[in-house]
């Protein structure tokens, strides 16, 4: 499948061939997703950003409510992900609660703002359950641009991930590929 701005559709409407789509969400998968960026990442780079996402303490809400109550919890982060990112984007499943998004946005300030959004979305939005209880959780963000280097953009993503994991869940940090400890920022409500 050939990548360029306008062929990147939020809604994951052209996903139809087998093996590019989530089961569980209707998103895009992983292979379809790295496919995406290795393409995008040897045109263009500019105006792209990966956003890597994991839920926090997944398995805790997994057992205390469920398996099922979980797989709603992640097609319901997905739905709202899908409500938030700007057309040009691509949101993806990489596996289990781990989803990335090929985000589209004209400055870092602005990319940022969208993952900042789209924390507190999710971290607004319940599930009700079939006892009627309300349930919440929360993910964390790590963000980078996108470079001609597309497996470094992800490590970068990843490894911005995991400090927002060390810095206590539910908060976006921004890695830039430039290693100058300015240019790296966290944000948090
Ligand atoms: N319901 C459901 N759970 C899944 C799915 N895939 C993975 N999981 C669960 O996701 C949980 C992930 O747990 P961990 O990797 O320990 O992470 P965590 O509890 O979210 O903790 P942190 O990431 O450190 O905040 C495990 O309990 C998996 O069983 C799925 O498709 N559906």
């Amino acid at each position: 499948m050939q990548i360029c701005n306008h062929s990147i559709d939020k809604y994951q409407s052209k996903l139809v061939a087998l093996g590019q789509k989530d089961e569980l969400t209707d998103i895009a998968n992983r292979r379809f997703f790295m496919s995406s960026i290795k393409q995008l990442a040897q045109k263009e780079q500019s105006n792209y950003f990966i956003l890597t996402l994991d839920l926090d303490h997944f398995k805790k809400l997994n057992d205390q409510y469920g398996h099922a109550v979980g797989d709603q919890a992640l097609i319901n982060v997905a739905n709202t992900i899908n409500t938030i990112i700007p057309n040009g984007s691509l949101l993806a499943r990489l596996g289990g609660e781990e989803f990335a998004i090929l985000l589209y946005s004209d400055t870092r300030d602005h990319a940022i703002a969208i993952s900042n959004n789209i924390r507190v979305a999710i971290a607004e939005h319940s599930i009700t359950t079939s006892k009627g209880e309300k349930v919440n959780c929360t993910t964390s963000i790590g963000i980078s641009p996108l470079t001609l280097d597309f497996s470094a953009s992800m490590q970068l993503s990843d490894k911005a991930l995991y400090q927002a994991k060390e810095k206590g869940r539910n908060c976006v940090v921004f890695l830039n590929n430039i290693p100058v400890q300015a240019e790296n920022n966290e944000y948090k409500n």
